[in-house]
């Protein structure tokens, strides 16, 4: 019998492959859903924090020990969704951030730093099917997987600057890392938030379609096209393309972690911050 064992439902419990329909649960919790499909061997990860998929401390947890759940269970690809139908990822939840308590925003921001590192250096093929709006930490999360296909009509990007915060430099690479310096310098100065249309044209999205269906689908054609390739030379390639990125932060997480407390809790930070929330709040009346 073909067994796969799920770190989530605890290191004893087998689960018999074949006994379950094609799309079979990995783990799944309140924030989060692990879904295999075993006939691709494909899984796919929904986050669920209603209203806005906004990052606190627990989602990124979640996203964090699902990964790692889809590499140990040798899934032969990861993709990312959301389960709203209008917004992929709000980015970090600035209730995390504006007026925090210190220990709860050292451990968001380590999470956070953790799950970016599990995330862009996966050995699995990693996708995300972009569903809704992706601002800031949304953005990331895309830009981290390989490849990205959008749904008409939304934006994403990265907008720290419109916010009054900066964008750490790991952002910044991610964000390197799928467009050219130029058009990242001119977008992340800006704040620019491109429309689905516009995010095609310069390269932020590898493919526009119509329903999260389809959006699947091409992540599944895009992860189909390692189907022949030996996955160690795989991983150890992709490894080798984002090393510097990974190492640039594993080498100075304590020092990233202490410039973003020192930013987050400026005065003028957190006044911008406040000013923003309100706006957002207003806007959502
Ligand atoms: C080394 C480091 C050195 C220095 C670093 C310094 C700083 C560090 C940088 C930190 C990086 C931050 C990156 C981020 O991710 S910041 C978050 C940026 N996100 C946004 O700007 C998105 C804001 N939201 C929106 O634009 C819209 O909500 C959205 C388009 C996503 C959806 O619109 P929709 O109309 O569908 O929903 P809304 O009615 O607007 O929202 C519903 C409720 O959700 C609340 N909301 C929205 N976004 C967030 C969020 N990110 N966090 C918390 N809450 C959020 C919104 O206020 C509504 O709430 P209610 O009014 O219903 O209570």
């Amino acid at each position: 019998m073909n067994i796969i064992r799920s770190a989530r439902f605890g290191a004893s419990t087998l689960i018999p492959k074949n006994c379950w329909s094609v799309v079979r649960s990995i783990s799944s919790t309140e924030l989060t859903k692990l879904e295999v499909n075993d006939k691709t061997g494909i899984a796919v990860l929904t986050l669920n924090r209603p209203p806005v998929n906004s990052l606190n401390l627990e989602l990124l947890t979640d996203i964090r020990n699902s990964i790692k759940d889809a590499e140990s269970n040798k899934c032969r690809g990861l993709i990312l969704t959301s389960s709203s139908n209008s917004v992929f990822s709000a980015g970090l939840d600035f209730l995390e951030m504006y007026q925090p308590k210190e220990e709860r925003l050292k451990s968001f921001w380590t999470a956070l730093q953790s799950t970016w590192m599990t995330l862009y250096g996966s050995k699995i093929p990693t996708a995300a099917a972009i569903n809704g709006h992706a601002p800031a930490g949304g953005c990331l999360l895309a830009t981290s997987c390989e490849y990205r296909v959008m749904l008409p009509k939304f934006t994403i990007g990265l907008n720290e600057t419109l916010i009054g915060i900066v964008a750490p430099n790991w952002f910044m690479n991610s964000y390197l890392n799928v467009l050219p310096r130029r058009v990242a310098e001119l977008a992340l100065t800006q704040g620019k938030m491109f429309t689905t249309a516009e995010a095609q044209q310069v390269g932020l999205v590898d493919d526009v379609v119509n329903t999260k269906e389809e959006a699947i689908a091409k992540c599944e054609e895009f992860i189909g096209l390692f189907k022949k390739i030996n996955p160690y030379a795989r991983a150890l390639t992709k490894q080798q393309f984002r090393i510097n990125h990974l190492q640039e932060l594993e080498q100075n997480r304590e020092q990233d972690l202490q410039a973003f407390i020192a930013a987050i809790t400026n005065p003028s930070t957190q006044a911008a911050m406040g000013a923003y929330l309100e706006n957002l709040k207003k806007r959502s009346k």
